[in-house]
């Protein structure tokens, strides 16, 4: 009674009526669930009988669902009319934020200069040069017959990717850099202060340097920020853009959802309206250190859930311990200075979920082959692109020092990677921890190893054991 009379109402505004007062949705949907072939369960609900029975298997299948929803929402007209308020409410949203956006000066892109001919540098490269087809994009390469290949044939033959026509390689820092409008940053952390300090002179003052390196430099365990910012001095205006974002699939024009994070907010918003665009969402935030330290450690959550697959140790095993590395990145870094929900957000967990599952990851892949048993020479010396996690792991120890916390998973990694223990026996070692209480409460050497005035510790030197790395 109640459903015919809902229905009779959406009629009476140009609406339906379909069979006991039910919408067609409604009815396709109820037949999608109670398929007439269904077969019988004992103590038999309608919706599996095995005589079809319509009528009878669509009022049991509203009833079910109707006892299912929450209280505030009985009927399926409240239920509609909150999905469709919720979807309004978005869409109302996204008209006055777009609208206050079309006012905001549009960004004049003209030299754009991406030091570092990688991947995630030529992917960029392109993404802009595709933005901006007036624009001239310059990639700084080390290798001559690299940045000829870019220019002339509009190939990266490191990555085997065709490029827009407006994208030139240069092994010229000066060429690269001088009158730029910006720079991206991509050059391997552990190569950046060297590179840095030959490229400064070039570097335009006042003109954004957009770090997408991910990472932290092993001598010094500085973040690619402070190595940027040492060099270049404070006025440089930088930027961390991280976040999940394989190369390729942005080369693809898939998707993607980055942050770029500036201690001025006014730099992180100019990076993301020069990169937005209608299959590149960027956010913004002040909080660089949780970019920079969620967008670094990643990388060693995904070696060490490549370990877990290469070992065999399946599913449930895995999601454990990616929630327990996210969960050490997180302590570290809010130590560190940075915000808890950066860890939880697009660069924290977005960035750790991608490169923990997906096997496009490098430090996933060399976690998947520790754990089949190969040596971490052997596989260093047949990739030609860079795991960042791997160095990073060895950065981990001395922050976890410096800030006295234990972080199991993390340690872990940086013990196989130092060759200390093997792949296995690092696993059967947290494997067989005590039982304890849930993540942050469980392990209590977590809370009592707080930094007290007591016990203040602003070592960062690598430990003895990771010295020499
Ligand atoms: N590939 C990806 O999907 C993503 C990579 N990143 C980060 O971007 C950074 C660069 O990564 P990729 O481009 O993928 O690496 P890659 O391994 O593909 O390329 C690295 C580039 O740096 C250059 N390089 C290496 N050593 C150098 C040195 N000593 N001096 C100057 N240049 C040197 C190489 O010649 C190459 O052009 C890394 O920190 C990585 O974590 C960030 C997001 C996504
Ligand atoms: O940072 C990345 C995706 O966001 C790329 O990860 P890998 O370096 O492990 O391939």
């Amino acid at each position: 009674m109640a459903t015919s009379q809902r229905f009779v109402g959406r009629s009476g505004r140009g609406g339906f009526v379909g069979v006991g007062g039910r919408s067609p949705a409604v009815e396709r949907r109820a037949r999608r669930v109670a398929p007439p072939s269904a077969p019988t369960t004992p103590g038999g609900s309608a919706t599996f009988q095995t005589k079809p029975n319509p009528a009878g298997s669509l009022r049991n299948e509203t009833r079910s669902r109707r006892a299912a929803r929450p209280c505030a929402l009985r009927s399926d007209e409240d239920y509609r009319r909150a999905v469709r308020a919720s979807w309004r409410r978005l869409i109302l949203w996204r008209a006055r934020r777009s609208a206050a956006q079309d006012e905001q000066e549009q960004v004049v892109v003209e030299k754009v200069a991406v030091c570092g001919g990688g991947a995630f540098g030529t992917a960029l490269a392109t993404v802009l040069a595709r933005k901006y087809g007036e624009a001239a994009v310059t990639v700084l390469v080390r290798d001559a017959e690299v940045a000829r290949s870019i220019s002339e044939d509009h190939v990266n033959p490191r990555v085997g990717w065709t490029l827009p026509g407006n994208v030139r390689g240069t092994t010229s820092p000066a060429d690269a850099l001088e009158g730029c409008d910006l720079i991206v940053w991509a050059i391997p952390v552990q190569a950046s202060t060297s590179f840095v300090e030959k490229v400064k002179d070039h570097v335009p003052p006042r003109v954004p340097v957009v770090s997408v390196s991910k990472g932290l430099e092993v001598t010094s365990c500085r973040t690619m920020h402070e190595v940027l910012e040492r060099a270049l001095g404070e006025d440089q205006p930088l930027v961390a853009l991280s976040g999940p974002s394989f190369a390729k699939e942005v080369m693809e024009g898939l998707p993607t959802n980055l942050v770029a994070a500036s201690e001025d907010e006014r730099h992180a918003r100019f990076v993301q309206q020069v990169f937005a665009s209608p299959t590149l969402r960027v956010n913004v935030t002040r909080d660089v250190m949780g970019v920079e330290i969620g967008g670094a450690l990643k990388n060693v959550v995904a070696i060490a859930a490549g370990i877990v697959d290469g070992l065999g140790l399946g599913n449930n095993a895995l999601s454990a311990l990616v929630a327990q590395g996210t969960a050490e990145i997180r302590w570290l870094a809010v130590r560190m200075g940075a915000e808890a929900s950066t860890i939880t957000g697009i660069a924290g967990v977005g960035d750790i979920m991608l490169t923990s599952f997906v096997n496009l990851s490098r430090n996933r892949t060399v976690g998947v082959r520790l754990g089949k048993g190969e040596s971490l020479d052997e596989i260093l010396s047949s990739m030609t692109q860079v795991a960042e996690g791997v160095k990073t792991a060895q950065v981990v120890i001395a922050l976890a020092k410096k800030y006295n916390l234990v972080l199991p998973v993390l340690t872990a990694v940086a013990q196989v990677v130092d060759g200390q223990i093997d792949a296995k026996e690092a696993v059967d070692t947290v494997m067989t921890f005590p039982q304890i209480d849930d993540v942050d409460r469980g392990y209590d050497f977590y809370k009592e190893g707080e930094p007290t005035a007591a016990s203040p510790s602003s070592s960062c030197e690598p430990s003895n054991e990771l010295s020499g790395v």
